[in-house]
C-alpha cells in the first residue's frame, strides 16, 4: 500500500503511542510489579495501532475495516480503564463495558456494512468510548479523601479524557459531515490524533511518576519499620524521637523502655513462630494502647521502646501498666495456662536534654525491674517527684 506524505506525518502520532506502549511495557517487564503498567501499555498499544491503521486507509477502506479498527479502540479503552481501576483498586465493571462493547461493534458493523453512515459509526464509537473509560471513575471518586497529590491529578485528567472522548464527535456536527469527505486529512482527525497523543502521554508520565513515587515510599516504609511488627525499627525511632523532644508544645515527654520476659524460654519451649507470635501480640497492644502522635518502636530482639508526648511520667506509668496487664491478661498468644509478662522503665525526657543519656537511664531502670522480679514497672524516681 503506497504512503503519501500526509499519511507519512499522520502516522507520527500513532508511532509515538505505540512507542510509549513499549516504554510502559519495559518498565513492567523489568519491575515485575505495579501491573497498572502493563495493563495501560496495552490500552496504548490497540489505541496506537488502530490509530495507525486507520490513517493508512481511504474512504471506502475504512467503512469495510471500521468494525476492526473500532474492535482496537474499544480494547484500547478498556484496557485505559482497567489500569487506572487497578492503580486505585476499585471494580472495572468488565460485564457491562463487554456489552458496550458489543453492542457498539454492532452498530459499527450496521452502519458500515448495511448503511454506510460515517457520523453515526463516530458518535457510536465516541460515546461507548468515552462511557468505557468512565466506568471506574466513580468508584475512585468515592474512595476516602486522602490521596496523594499526583493521584488526584492523574483521576482529574481521566475524567477530562473521557470527557473529551465523548465530545469529540461533536467536532464533526460544528464542522459540517462534509469535512469528513477526505477522512484522514478532516480537522476531526487531526483533534483526535493530537488529543490521543496528548492524553497517553500525559498517562504515560503519570503513572510512570506514581510508579516512582510508590516504590519509593514502599523502600522508606521498609527502610523505617520492623518487617515482623510492622513498628518503627531502632534508626527511624531515633530519627524520628530527635525531632519531637524539642518541640516545646509536647512537653511534658516521656520514654518508657519495655522487654518481654523469659522470651528465650518462649523460644526454646514453643518454637520461633510462637515467639514472633508473642512479638506481635505484644507489638499490637502496645499500638493499641498511645495517641497517633505518640512513637512505639522495637528497639532489638524483644526489647520495645514508647516515646508518649504530652505525658509526664506519672500518666506514662498509668499507660504502660495497662499495656503490662493486657499483655498477661490475654490469653491468643501463649499456650493455654502459660504466662506472658513483660517489664518495664520509664524515665522522663526532659527539654533540651539528650536522647542518649535518656535511654541509657531507661535500660537501667528496664534491668531494675528485671532484677526486681520482673513483670513490673520501675520509674525514675526524681522525675516521679518532679512530675507527681
Ligand atoms: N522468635 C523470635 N525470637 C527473637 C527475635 N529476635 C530475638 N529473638 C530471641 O529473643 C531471645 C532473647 O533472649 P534474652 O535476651 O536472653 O532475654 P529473655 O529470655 O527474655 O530474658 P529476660 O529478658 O531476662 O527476661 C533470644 O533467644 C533471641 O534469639 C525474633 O524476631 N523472633
Amino acid at each position: 500500500m503506497p504512503i503519501n506524505n500526509a499519511q507519512a506525518y499522520l502516522l507520527v502520532a500513532p508511532s509515538a503511542i505505540v512507542m510509549l506502549s513499549l516504554a510502559l511495557f519495559t518498565v513492567w517487564y523489568l519491575k515485575r510489579d505495579h501491573r497498572y503498567l502493563l495493563l495501560l501499555g496495552c490500552s496504548l498499544a490497540f489505541t496506537g495501532v488502530s490509530l495507525g491503521f486507520q490513517t493508512l486507509l481511504d474512504r471506502s477502506q475504512i467503512a469495510i475495516w471500521s468494525t476492526v479498527s473500532g474492535l482496537g479502540y474499544l480494547l484500547g479503552a478498556w484496557f485505559g480503564a482497567r489500569a487506572l481501576a487497578d492503580k486505585y483498586g476499585v471494580p472495572s465493571r468488565p460485564r457491562l463495558s463487554l456489552a458496550i462493547g458489543l453492542t457498539t461493534l454492532a452498530i459499527l458493523a450496521f452502519f458500515s456494512l448495511v448503511e454506510e453512515d460515517l457520523l453515526l459509526r463516530i458518535h457510536a464509537l465516541g460515546i461507548a468510548l468515552g462511557l468505557i473509560q468512565v466506568l471506574p471513575a466513580p468508584a475512585i471518586f468515592k474512595l476516602p479523601r486522602k490521596r496523594e497529590r499526583l493521584e488526584v491529578v492523574l483521576y482529574w485528567i481521566y475524567v477530562m479524557f473521557c470527557i473529551y472522548t465523548m465530545l469529540r464527535p461533536a467536532i464533526v456536527l460544528a464542522m459540517g459531515s462534509a469535512e469528513l469527505n477526505n477522512f484522514v486529512l478532516s480537522k476531526f482527525w487531526v483533534v483526535t490524533t493530537i488529543g490521543s497523543m496528548t492524553f497517553c502521554m500525559l498517562f504515560t508520565f503519570l503513572f510512570l511518576a506514581c510508579a516512582v513515587q510508590g516504590t519509593v515510599s514502599k523502600l522508606s516504609d521498609e527502610r523505617d519499620h520492623d518487617p515482623l511488627t510492622e513498628l518503627l525499627n531502632r534508626r527511624a525511632f531515633l530519627e524520628a524521637a530527635e525531632s519531637l523532644i524539642n518541640d516545646r508544645r509536647l512537653q511534658p515527654i516521656s520514654l518508657a523502655f519495655g522487654d518481654i520476659d523469659h522470651f528465650k524460654y518462649i523460644n526454646d519451649r514453643w518454637g520461633h513462630e510462637r515467639g514472633d507470635q508473642v512479638l506481635k501480640k505484644v507489638s499490637l497492644t502496645m499500638r493499641s494502647q498511645v495517641r497517633h502522635q505518640d512513637l512505639v518502636a522495637r528497639f532489638g530482639g524483644e526489647e520495645f521502646v514508647l516515646l508518649l508526648v504530652n505525658t509526664d511520667v506519672k500518666s506514662a506509668e498509668q499507660i504502660v501498666d495497662r499495656i503490662r496487664e493486657l499483655v498477661s491478661s490475654s490469653n491468643d498468644a501463649m499456650p493455654e495456662g502459660q504466662p506472658l509478662t513483660i517489664s518495664f522503665g520509664i524515665t522522663a525526657m526532659p527539654l533540651g536534654g539528650s536522647l542518649s543519656a535518656a535511654i541509657d537511664e531507661g535500660d537501667k531502670l528496664l534491668y531494675q525491674a528485671k532484677g526486681a522480679g520482673r513483670d513490673r514497672i520501675c520509674t525514675d524516681p526524681v522525675a516521679e517527684s518532679v512530675t507527681g
